[in-house]
């Protein structure tokens, strides 16, 4: 791989909820136009690293982030920084799909607008149709854009969910283990996309699935209780990595 741009950079991340420190001093350079996957045992982390970087915990009382998230070198958490704007540069697809069940196909697509004051008849549909297009949903929906997105397959309504993500044209795309409710088809239906969404977007999926880490990925990051054990190409990981714990976990000894 050539030489990759940094995205996002963890310095120093702490997370604790109370007195539960989940994520310990963690600090990791996320490469620009690529996948990264976190990987690692139930209760490790990867959801709470996941979320600090688009300030989900603001919503939550218990929380305490300290450290920086930087995008593009501006830290995330500055006190100047709108987290709406945050969420807007940095998306999240979630593990079960959540499309907005009282709208149809089309204004999901285009929900992420609604907020910042709607757009024109004309630009709505062409974001739906290029983004749906993105998606490879298009032609599985095209003829009943009016209809419920509630009648769509978990896959597709999975697939109409990073449509909605990726209108706002964010920058960083997380993705919570969004395979996790789908069949094996629908799933590589997503792992295909995610491939080429890197082209775009930087893209960070946190998944069980260590298949699926190597086949999307192109870095890994491995947590172990709250602490970044290993950072590296996806490749290296998976067949030479430097710690024990790695090994163990990749190999299937534990988690
Ligand atoms: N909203 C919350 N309030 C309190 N504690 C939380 C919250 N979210 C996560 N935690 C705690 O933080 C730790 C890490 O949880 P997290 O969900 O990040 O792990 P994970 O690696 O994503 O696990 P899994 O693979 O099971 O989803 C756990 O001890 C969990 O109980």
């Amino acid at each position: 791989m050539d030489a990759m741009q940094t995205k996002v950079t963890l310095e120093n991340l702490n997370v604790h909820f109370g007195s539960n420190h989940a994520v310990k001093d963690v600090s990791l350079d996320f490469p620009e136009n690529s996948v990264t996957a976190i990987i690692g045992p139930s209760g490790c982390g990867k959801s709470t690293v996941l979320r600090s970087l688009n300030r989900m915990h603001d919503l939550v009382p218990s929380a305490r982030v300290t450290g920086r998230i930087m995008l593009d070198n501006a830290d995330i958490y500055d006190r100047s920084v709108d987290p709406v704007a945050v969420r807007r540069r940095i998306g999240m697809v979630f593990q079960k799909p959540n499309p907005f069940p009282a709208m149809s196909i089309h204004d999901n697509v285009v929900a992420g607008y609604k907020l910042t004051g709607g757009l024109k008849r004309s630009d709505a549909d062409d974001i739906v149709e290029s983004c749906l297009k993105r998606v490879a949903l298009w032609d599985e929906v095209k003829d009943r854009l009016k209809t419920s997105a509630m009648d769509l397959s978990g896959g597709q309504q999975q697939r109409l969910c990073i449509a909605r993500t990726i209108a706002v044209q964010p920058e960083v795309i997380l993705m919570d283990e969004p395979c996790s409710a789908l069949d094996p088809i629908a799933t590589l239906k997503i792992e295909e996309l995610i491939e080429e969404l890197k082209e775009q977007y930087t893209v960070i999926i946190v998944t069980h699935n260590m298949q699926q880490a190597a086949r999307v990925s192109d870095s890994t990051a491995f947590f172990y209780m709250g602490e970044l054990i290993e950072f590296g190409l996806t490749k290296k990981i998976f067949t030479t990595p430097e710690k024990r714990q790695t090994e163990d976990y990749i190999t299937g000894r534990f988690g």
